[in-house]
């Protein structure tokens, strides 16, 4: 079963390739944000599967802001819900009470992964297993993360592209999918110097050389058990 992981940038890709390329898994760097990423992601598995061998797996993965103190900088986050965190309506109060799209009535906002693959896997990698969220505007606030901390108890992460590659691998049949995040900073007031960025890519491959054989694994078991 062929596997197709995604990443935003290609730094990410690259860490992520390290673990990945060797077991015949494809890296793809689709670009930051969820347009981009379910874009992208819909035209590989599209392609694939006209190629006659569809993608059997789909995962998001890349560095990602971490929410305290669940996520540290430096640990990985393996999301139970991919979560469209920002998809929805204020009112003219301000942003609470938020409206998301599926209580507005056009939509979904979470994506499920399969429950025992993702928890698999987050054993594995010695990751926290939680919901992680997808925003098209990073957190540049301690009031917007602990609004977005309060609306989605024990959400793990944030990043930018994890619900646009499920909206995708949904479109496209149904391919199951996760998302892998490797905590670059925290959720919170804006610092982009205190990012760590080495770190976070140290982190994410060495979560994906101890995620790999379990994916090995998992193509070769009925998905039927999750
Ligand atoms: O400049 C670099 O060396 C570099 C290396 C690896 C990755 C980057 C990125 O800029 C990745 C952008 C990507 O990261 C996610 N991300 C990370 N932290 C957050 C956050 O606090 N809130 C939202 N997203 C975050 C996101 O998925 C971006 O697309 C640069």
């Amino acid at each position: 079963m062929p596997v197709l992981v995604v990443t935003a940038v290609p730094a990410e890709r690259d860490a992520v390739a390290v673990a990945c390329a060797p077991a015949g898994i494809d890296v793809l760097a689709a670009g930051a944000g969820p347009a981009a990423a379910a874009a992208r992601t819909a035209v590989a598995l599209e392609r694939r599967s006209a190629g006659g061998r569809p993608y059997g797996l789909v995962v998001s993965a890349g560095i990602g802001g971490g929410f305290a103190p669940l996520a540290p900088v430096g640990s990985v986050a393996v999301a139970s819900e991919i979560v469209a965190a920002d998809l929805g309506a204020e009112t003219p109060a301000g942003p609470e009470p938020f409206a998301s799209v599926s209580e507005l009535g056009f939509g979904t906002t979470v994506h499920l992964p399969p429950e025992g693959l993702s928890r698999a896997v987050a054993e594995a990698a010695g990751a926290a297993l939680g919901p992680v969220l997808t925003v098209s505007t990073a957190t540049g606030t301690a009031e917007r993360a602990a609004l977005l901390a309060h609306r989605h108890p024990g959400a793990l992460a944030e990043a930018m592209e994890g619900f646009g590659v499920a909206e995708a691998a949904e479109a496209c049949g149904g391919v199951p999918v996760l998302e892998v995040r490797a905590v670059s900073n925290a959720v919170g007031p804006r610092d982009r110097a205190a990012w760590r960025f080495a770190e976070a890519l140290d982190a994410l491959t060495a979560a994906f050389g101890r995620i790999v054989p379990v994916l090995d694994g998992w193509r070769d078991l009925d998905r039927r058990q999750d």
